[in-house]
């Protein structure tokens, strides 16, 4: 990410300098019956390539993995594409967009998306989708990493697992502090502004909550 070297001692008004380079992405291998999961995958592609920024994600060309990876690469930005061997075979995955690294298997590949990516966003999906976006928001509770985590509310259809998160927090399971990792918003220019915003106050408070990590983020 630029603007994040050493030193740097910019106030909360200089955050929006912050700029990220390459950003994974997790989404749905299908594209769901609303148009707008398909309309949401394509400007947050287009947002990608405007704000130049590149893109980490599953590999494929299924459902809203294909539209969003297709609409970077063509846009001309680097996309790599990080696919398990079995599911390689085009009549899983389909052709994958981009640069592609093959891995051995599924946690493999969680950890080489995350190496690669300075940050995370979650467009709507199933299991798949959840449960990457589950383990960067914990990764980021133990202080695995310091990356911001995102998480594009289309049409409300993560309403109901930001009400779950809250009710984690209400009865004891999840710190206060620890909900806050989690950056929604409706649009792909609302969560882009504040996860740009956000990402000094998390690297603050994840020095402060594992002094011990601090310089090592990136050791998954
Ligand atoms: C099983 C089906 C398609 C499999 N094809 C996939 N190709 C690449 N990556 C995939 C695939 N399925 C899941 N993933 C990963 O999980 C996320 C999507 O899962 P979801 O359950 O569809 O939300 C995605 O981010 C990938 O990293 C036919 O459905």
């Amino acid at each position: 990410m630029e603007g994040d070297g050493e030193g740097d001692q910019r106030s909360s008004e200089g955050k929006g300098n912050m700029r990220f380079k390459r950003i994974c992405v997790f989404c749905g291998s299908r594209a769901g019956h609303k148009s707008a999961f398909s309309e949401a995958a394509l400007q947050l592609g287009k947002l990608l390539v405007e704000k130049e920024i590149d893109l980490v994600y599953g590999g494929g060309s299924v459902g809203l993995m294909g539209l969003i990876s297709h609409t970077v690469h063509t846009g001309g930005r680097h996309v790599l594409g990080v696919i398990p061997r079995a599911l390689l075979p085009h009549e899983i995955s389909g052709q994958t967009n981009g640069e592609v690294k093959t891995v051995t298997g599924m946690h493999q590949r969680k950890s080489e998306m995350a190496k690669h990516a300075d940050a995370f966003i979650a467009l709507p999906g199933g299991y798949g989708t959840m449960e990457e976006l589950l383990e960067m928001i914990t990764w980021a509770q133990l202080g695995i990493h310091d990356k911001p985590v995102g998480l594009l509310n289309v049409d409300g259809y993560y309403d109901s697992l930001l009400a779950l998160f809250d009710k984690g927090v209400e009865e004891g399971f999840i710190d206060r502090a620890a909900r806050q990792i989690l950056i929604s918003a409706d649009t792909a220019p609302e969560l882009i502004k504040k996860m740009e915003m956000n990402y000094w106050n998390m690297k603050q408070s994840m020095t402060r909550s594992h002094p011990d990590k601090v310089g090592k983020w990136t050791n998954y």
